[in-house]
């Protein structure tokens, strides 16, 4: 029998940077929200091998494909026995900063947990996302939490009013690395509150969310693609209630009552060159 499950994309409501580490990561503090837009994997029992196909938005079905990563570091628990064949349908447009390869690798870690019958308990399978990527944790987890060190230490919050989302993403991709390295830290500019917005997402405070969102990374990667900056003015315009970029971008999303009005405003934005999609937060 197999299995099919949802690999969720994320926005981030806050992005606070605090400090670099030796090995050049970065210790961040930052509330992560899944959303509704999801990738799907596909698991089927299959001896020995491993075997990958995408459809969708194209992405490498090589060997660097994230889910590809974790089948083999889970194989390593499993013995060489265990395999798979793991069909990935992607949506969620690719080096976006919502998350998709990440989210992949977590669906799959959790899926050829089941599939191989290794019942591996819930911290286990988080020590394993954590060598995989830095938003692999979250993605494990979902909902909303708010992630520190560098993304891996999770406090889960109550889940969110389900906001509507307009997600905007540019023809281009960032490297996420490459907005690393463009922060000064010396002049992060305004930085998020995370108690305030903690306390807006548990009030339901649409407004007050708006007020409190903030990304630190925001100004590196509008800076090296202004046109970022239009977007968001369009965003507001159309009627989100407040806008922000997601993780280090380029994806700008914007916030709705629910997610029938995002709907209404992607279906109204005009922006050529750019994919624009509605969602809501899950
Ligand atoms: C910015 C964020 C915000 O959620 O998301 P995205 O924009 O990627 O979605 C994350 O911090 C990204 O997480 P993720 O994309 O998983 O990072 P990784 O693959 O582990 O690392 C990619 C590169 O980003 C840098 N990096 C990542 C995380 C971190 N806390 N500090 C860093 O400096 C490192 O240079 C690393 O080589
Ligand atoms: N399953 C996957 N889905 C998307 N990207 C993947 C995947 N596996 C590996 N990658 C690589 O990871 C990079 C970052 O992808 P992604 O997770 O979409 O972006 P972001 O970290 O900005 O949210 C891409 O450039 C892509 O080459």
């Amino acid at each position: 029998m197999g299995l099919r499950l949802n690999a969720h994309a994320k926005i981030n409501l806050t992005l606070d940077v605090l400090g670099r580490r030796p090995d050049g990561y970065h210790e961040v503090e930052m509330i992560m929200q899944s959303i509704g837009l999801h990738d799907t994997l596909e698991l089927e029992y299959k001896p020995k091998e491993i075997v990958l196909t995408v459809s969708g938005v194209p992405v490498t079905a090589g060997q660097d494909n994230l889910v590809l990563k974790a089948a083999r570091l889970l194989q390593q628990q499993a013995g060489p026995e265990a395999g798979a064949i793991i069909h990935l349908h992607k949506e969620i447009p690719v080096a976006a900063g919502l998350a998709g390869g990440s989210s992949d690798a977590a669906a799959a870690l959790r899926g050829l947990n089941r599939l191989w019958n290794l019942r591996l308990r819930e911290e286990q399978l988080m020590k394993l996302a954590a060598r995989l990527g830095a938003d692999v944790s979250f993605c494990l987890l979902g909902g909303t939490a708010i992630a520190r060190g560098v993304g891996e230490i999770l406090t889960p919050l109550p889940p969110a009013s389900r906001f509507g989302v307009v997600l905007v993403k540019p023809a281009f991709g960032v490297s996420t690395a490459e907005v690393y390295r463009g922060l000064d830290l010396a002049k992060l500019g305004r930085r998020p509150d995370t108690s305030a917005m903690t306390g807006a997402l548990q009030k339901g405070d649409l407004d007050l969310v708006a007020a409190n969102l903030c990304n630190v990374l925001e100004s590196v990667t509008l800076r090296l693609h202004p046109e970022l900056q239009a977007i968001k003015e369009r965003l507001q315009e159309a009627g989100c209630r407040g806008v922000l970029m997601s993780g280090s971008g380029p994806t700008i999303f914007g916030l709705t009552a629910d997610e029938k009005t995002a709907g209404e405003i992607a279906r109204r934005l005009n922006l050529p060159g750019c994919q624009v999609l509605a969602t809501g937060m899950v």
